[in-house]
């Protein structure tokens, strides 16, 4: 379970003279349920908190508990519980190809060469992936990059999902594929989109506004808020 109290993320302004910037601000969650979205307008700070949970960014004040530890001081057992899939997967993706890039994150739970590269085919099969296991990165479809991102982090068994806007990138078919993958994992998931249909497959949505939670509840009533609130910004 993920904990947030009070969380609080200041940065430095870019140039000097300027006020700092306050990111998230106030952020107060407990974070239980199985499907959770995270959504809200460009800048508003969902990327920063999805950052919060596994430790990639840190609270200026406030604090995160991931099962009880912090990721501040505890950053690689977190690392482990929480994995992190970003919008754009050439972002994560360290190997020249999809089953060298699962074998490296395998690296620590399977020490034999030819053992770790057997479950990383495996993997990749498991996935639908498996034809294009030796095929170079950049020429995947970024569907199929975003496929072999998803298995190289949950080649380790992660307890936790942390997935910022997965979809963003994906034509129609990939879209609807990669919320079926993610709707069937076991793990917890918590994802931030910009698609509200996408954001209605959570059974928990809360809305980031100016780096405060400004809606938090049922798909159908938070969804539908924020819907409005955009709406109502344009008319103004
Ligand atoms: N290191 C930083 N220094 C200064 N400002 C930052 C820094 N990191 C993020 N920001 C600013 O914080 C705000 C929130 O950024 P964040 O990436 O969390 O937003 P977001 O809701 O994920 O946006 P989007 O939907 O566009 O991806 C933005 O205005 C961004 O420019």
């Amino acid at each position: 379970m993920i904990l947030l109290r009070d969380a609080r993320v200041v940065v430095p302004a870019p140039r000097q003279g300027d006020p700092d910037r306050v990111l998230l601000d106030g952020v107060t969650l407990e974070l239980a349920e199985r499907r959770i979205a995270v959504i809200g307008a460009n800048g508003s700070g969902k990327s920063t908190l999805l950052r919060l949970l596994n430790g990639l960014r840190t609270v200026t004040s406030g604090q995160v508990l991931v099962d009880g530890l912090d990721p501040a001081m505890d950053g690689r057992a977190v690392r482990q519980k929480v994995g992190f899939i970003f919008t754009d997967p050439l972002a994560q993706l360290l190997m020249s190809t999809p089953v060298e890039d699962v074998e490296l994150s395998l690296r620590s739970r399977i020490r034999n060469r030819a053992e770790r590269s057997a479950r990383a085919h495996t993997l990749l099969e498991e996935r639908g992936i498996g034809h294009v296991a030796h095929q170079s990165i950049y020429d995947l479809s970024g569907g199929e990059r975003q496929l072999v991102a998803l298995t190289s982090v949950l080649a380790v068994d992660p307890a936790i999902l942390v997935a910022d806007e997965p979809t963003t990138l994906l034509d129609l078919r990939n879209k609807h594929l990669l919320r079926r993958v993610l709707a069937e994992l076991e793990q917890q998931v918590i994802f931030s989109t910009h698609d509200l249909d996408v954001a209605t497959d959570a059974e928990r949505v809360i809305v980031v506004d100016g780096g405060r939670i400004v809606a938090d509840g049922a798909p159908h009533e938070t969804v539908d808020f924020y819907a409005r609130a955009m709406t109502d910004q344009v008319r103004r």
